[in-house]
Parts: C-alpha cells; structure tokens; sequence
C-alpha cells in the first residue's frame, strides 16, 4: 500500500518579469490503487504540478510537501524520485536521437530496479507488453520518440509505465492526440498496471472519454494553481456539461475581470 501525499504545495517559474507563482496551494492524496482525474482550463497549472512532483528544475517549490510513504520527494533528485516509484508520462513526450527504445527500456529498468534484468524473461516481457499496446515489434529498435506519431509517442510512456511498475503513476493528457483504438488499448494498459500492481493514478485530462475507460475514484477541478472543488465521477460530466465559468468567476480577481470596449 503506498501513499502520495501534496499539502499546501505552491511553485512558481521564473519569467523575464521575475518569478511567477503558478501553484498556489495543492493539497492532493493519492493511495494505491486510486484514481484521481484533475480536470481544469487551460494554464490552469496542470502539468506544473506534474512536472513538480517528478522533479523538473524549471519549477522551483516555495512552498508546501510531497511525499510518498512518509518519504519526502522534494529532497529526492528526479532519478531518485523515479527509484522510489513515481512515474510521468509526459504531454510532449520528448526524442532521444540515438538511443533505441530497447535499449532505453532495459536502460531504465536496470536503474530503477538496480539490477539488470534477466534477459530472457525481459524480453518475453517487453514483446508481451508491446503486444498488449498493439505496437509493432519494430519500435524496440527505432530511437526513441524519433519520427513517432503523437499516438505513438503516448503509447510508448504507457509501454515504459507497464515495463518499470512504479507505485503512482501520473499521465499527463496521454488521451490527447489518440485515436479512439488507440484510447481504448492505451486505457487498457493503465487498468492492468492498476490490477496487476494495484497502482495509484493521477490523470491530468481535458475529456470525460478516458474516463469511460479509465474509471476514476475522484475528480478533482483545478483552476488558478489548486484544486477548488472535488468530487465522484459525477463532477466530470457535470463539467463536460457546464464548463469552468463558475469557477474562474470566483477564482478571479476583480482587476482580471475582462474590460468591455
Ligand atoms: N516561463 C514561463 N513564463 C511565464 N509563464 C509561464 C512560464 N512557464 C509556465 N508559465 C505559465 O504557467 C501556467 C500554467 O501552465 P501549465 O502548463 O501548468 O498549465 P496546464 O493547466 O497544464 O495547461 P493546459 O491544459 O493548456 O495543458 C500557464 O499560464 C503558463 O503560461
């Protein structure tokens, strides 16, 4: 049983005008086998805060804790967030000229795992977890995110999220770009990490279709760098119906306010 724990969290990046606080006060917990959905506008602060939780150094935390079972992230480096069992899949997974999928995939799981794996059962393990992910065999020798699709870049963070078995994993709009096979087999891949390894989701999206799939315990809104209203799966339809404008009227400051012409 494993618990990520956010209180009071508050980030800000620095900008040409000085630094910017864009998270202003998360509190978020996440326990095994759970699955929060975080829904929100745009620039609402979304993968500020994932990036914060993995560790991106453009984010500098000012303020608040991240744990995971009692340990405390923020004083960990990014690998070592990775060892202890957090996992980002990215909203623009990034290309690494160079360096096979294979190879990047055995890489990784030697790391975290700090031992290499045994070769015959990994490899039986990445051609069945491919397999599961309808990926041809073919991109275990492409570079990674080289030339991939925008599908086939968010089918290749679940292929990672399947093969290194962290305990909370965080999917970052990985339903955007996908096609509606290629949601269902990606959605498919998160269900059997969750029941195979009773893992913990956050899942940052924009649309109630993954959560067809993807049935979330928790639905949070998140507007203006926190969470300002949570709630059962009922709350995503309830947005998909009546948008954000509830809550930017009242997250907004009166000089935000639009000036009519
Ligand atoms: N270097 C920077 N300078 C100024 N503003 C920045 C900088 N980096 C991030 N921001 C701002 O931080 C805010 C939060 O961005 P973030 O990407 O976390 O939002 P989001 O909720 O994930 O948005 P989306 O739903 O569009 O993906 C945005 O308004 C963005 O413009």
């Amino acid at each position: 049983m494993s618990t990520l724990e956010i209180k009071g969290l508050t980030v800000s990046v620095e900008t040409e005008d000085g630094p910017k606080e864009i998270l202003r006060g998360v509190d978020l917990t996440v326990k095994s086998g759970e699955t929060h959905a975080i829904m929100g506008p745009n620039g609402s602060g979304k993968s500020t805060l994932a990036y914060s939780i993995a560790g991106h150094p453009k984010y500098t935390v000012t303020g608040g804790t991240v744990t995971l079972d009692g340990e405390d992230v923020l004083a960990m480096s990014v690998d070592e967030r990775a060892r202890a069992g957090l996992f980002l899949a990215m909203q623009y997974p990034v290309e690494v000229p160079g360096v096979t999928v294979s190879n990047f995939l055995r890489t990784a799981k030697t790391a975290i795992d700090g031992e290499a794996p045994k070769l015959r059962t990994w490899v039986k393990d990445v051609k069945e977890a491919m397999g599961n992910l309808r990926m041809d065999p073919v991109f275990a020798e492409r570079n990674v995110n080289e030339g991939f699709s925008g599908g086939e870049k968010k089918r290749h963070e679940i292929l990672q999220m399947e093969l290194l078995k962290p305990k909370v994993a965080i999917l970052d709009e990985t339903d955007s770009g996908l096609d509606v096979d290629a949601l269902k087999i990606v959605s498919e891949g998160v269900n059997r990490a969750k029941d195979s390894s009773d893992l913990g989701v956050l899942l940052i999206t924009h649309y109630t279709r993954i959560l067809r799939y993807i049935k979330p315990d928790f639905v949070h809104v998140f507007v203006d760098g926190k969470v300002v209203e949570q709630g059962g799966p009922e709350l995503a339809d309830r947005l998909e119906d009546e948008g954000y404008d509830r809550f930017l009227t009242a997250a907004q400051p009166a000089s935000a306010a639009p000036v009519e012409a």
